[in-house]
């Protein structure tokens, strides 16, 4: 499944990579980047990442009706913590303006996409995203990941270091990462188990901030992986399958609506 992410991407960066030779340079956005980290952390916090999803390889549609502002409107009224914009468009049909879109809100973005390249991540840096998301199954050479990791510390993005297994937990902790997310969805069957990141959780490390994501739909979950010691969860389908996303969050969190 990451194979076919990883071809579907290399046109994206064989397109970035024909801009930059033509003389074309990104231009780093100027505003706040709020910080991600610290605000899935903070005391009070619902610990939730509410997450902008118009469809999905599991799930085809999902929901093509709400607007980016609006859905992610109702995401921050209902007390999201920080926001997961997926940028991919052939799989998730997202876009990258939609982070300019949302960054009115002041919550830190997530860019949700299959960075494999540096132009991807100068391409990120010219948006409003706080944070950048890293999968460490898409690099079969660490010191490639450990480089784009450092990349986007200089370049002033909270890299999310994604991990389905121990052996990539391995890898994500050898390069340092401090922001671990956990996903629970079997990427050869594309179904979800929460107790993947119930059983991984034991290995955080103080220092370490760790995000549970993927199947997560019930208040009952939450609260379970809340208590195992997960600071943030991370939602999409579940609530982008209401008609209105922010309702299906506060429904979820028992937040504000
Ligand atoms: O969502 C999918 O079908 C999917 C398939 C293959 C690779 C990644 C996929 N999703 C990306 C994500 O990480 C999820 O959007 C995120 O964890 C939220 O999951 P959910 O709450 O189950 O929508």
């Amino acid at each position: 499944m990451l194979e076919k992410f990883r071809r579907a991407k290399q046109a994206e960066v064989d397109e970035l990579i024909r801009l930059r030779d033509a003389g074309h340079r990104h231009i780093p956005h100027e505003g706040v980047r709020p910080e991600f980290g610290a605000a899935l952390t903070r005391p009070g916090t619902s610990g939730i990442i509410a997450e902008y999803k118009r469809a999905s390889p599991s799930k085809g549609d999902i929901n093509l009706d709400v607007l980016p502002l609006q859905a992610c409107r109702g995401y921050a009224e209902a007390g999201a913590c920080a926001l997961s914009i997926l940028t991919e468009s052939n799989y998730f049909k997202g876009s990258l303006g939609f982070l300019s879109e949302v960054a009115p809100l002041g919550l830190p973005l997530l860019r949700k996409d299959f960075i494999i390249h540096p132009l991807q991540v100068e391409a990120t840096v010219a948006t409003p995203a706080s944070a950048i998301l890293l999968i460490v199954r898409m690099f079969e050479d660490l010191d490639e990941l450990a480089q784009l990791h450092a990349l986007c510390l200089t370049s002033g993005l909270e890299p999310v270091v994604e991990v389905f297994d121990e052996r990539d937990l391995d890898r994500a902790k050898e390069i340092g990462s401090t922001i671990i997310q956990v996903n629970n969805r079997d990427l050869d069957t594309l179904t979800t188990d929460i107790g993947r990141c119930l059983d991984m959780v034991r290995r955080k490390e103080d220092g370490e901030i760790w995000i549970g994501a993927s199947g997560i739909s019930t208040p009952e979950q939450v609260s379970r992986l809340k208590a195992a010691g997960l600071d943030a969860l991370l939602i999409g389908t579940a609530l982008m399958q209401h008609e209105s996303p922010g309702l299906g969050l506060a429904r979820l969190s028992g937040g504000r609506s």
